[in-house]
């Protein structure tokens, strides 16, 4: 599990990836007891923050928990330790975007930065999907403080334990209408993605796209996905 498991070759690609596409594959970032470990603790129900029913809000249908500090170790590791290698092509997108280059290179310092702009509380999430529910398209954003880039990694076994459910991005250009992509998530993959705004490459230099990000109807069984956003939350 971790970073550490992608060697610089894989990161170079994975960077190329959210470059091109604004997302990347990161293949068995989890294995199956690890999956099975996190998606445990929903019922156990300690070591949340909060419980969202999403179809209260209009977000979909289904549930997730915002989990509070301290993090599960893992959850904490992950969110840590992919944050440096993230940070640069954040900074690069930035650039691209005519803004100041902004992110510093460890992850406490962007939190110590949200805490002082009062966004305290965690965002990393754990969601449960039974039949027939979904995630319409969203962006989580919590305040002025966003990291651009966030991981979503699928912790049930499509087919075996759920159909349907496929996570989907959406990447709406300036003026024009929107394209889709489904991500192909096994158990255990996890897919980096733009949270809001990337640059992308024109005939005429850089422009920007915005992206958002959901999960389609699940046919049946159900589906467990673990979220680590990278900002807080006010
Ligand atoms: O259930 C999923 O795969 C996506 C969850 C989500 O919206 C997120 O991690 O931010
Ligand atoms: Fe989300």
């Amino acid at each position: 599990m971790g970073p550490g498991m992608f060697s610089a070759g894989d990161w170079s690609g994975l960077a190329r990836g959210l470059d091109e596409d604004g997302w990347a594959l990161l293949p068995g970032l989890l294995d199956a007891a690890q999956c099975r470990s996190i998606s445990g603790l929903y019922d156990a129900g300690s070591g949340f923050r909060s419980r969202v029913v999403m179809a209260r809000h209009g977000f979909g249908r289904g549930e997730y928990r915002y989990f509070s500090y301290p993090l599960p170790p893992l959850v904490a590791e992950m969110r840590a330790g992919l944050y440096p290698y993230l940070a640069p092509i954040a900074n690069r997108w930035c650039e691209r975007m005519g803004q100041a280059a902004c992110f510093p290179d460890d992850h406490p310092s962007f939190l110590a930065r949200c805490h002082a702009a009062g966004q305290t509380r965690p965002t990393p999430l754990l969601l449960r999907y039974g039949v027939d529910d979904y995630n319409c398209l969203h962006q989580d954003l919590y305040g002025a403080q966003v990291f651009p880039i966030q991981l979503a990694i699928l912790l049930s076994r499509p087919q075996a334990d759920f159909t349907g459910g496929e996570f989907v991005l959406t990447e709406q250009r300036p003026r024009m209408q929107s394209r889709v992509e489904i991500v192909p998530l096994q158990q255990g993959d996890g897919v980096l993605f733009a949270v809001n705004q990337r640059p992308r490459r024109g005939l005429r230099g850089d422009y920007r796209v915005t992206l958002r990000h959901g999960v389609s109807r699940i046919r049946s069984g159900s589906r467990h996905a673990l979220g680590v956003i990278f900002h807080d939350a006010t």
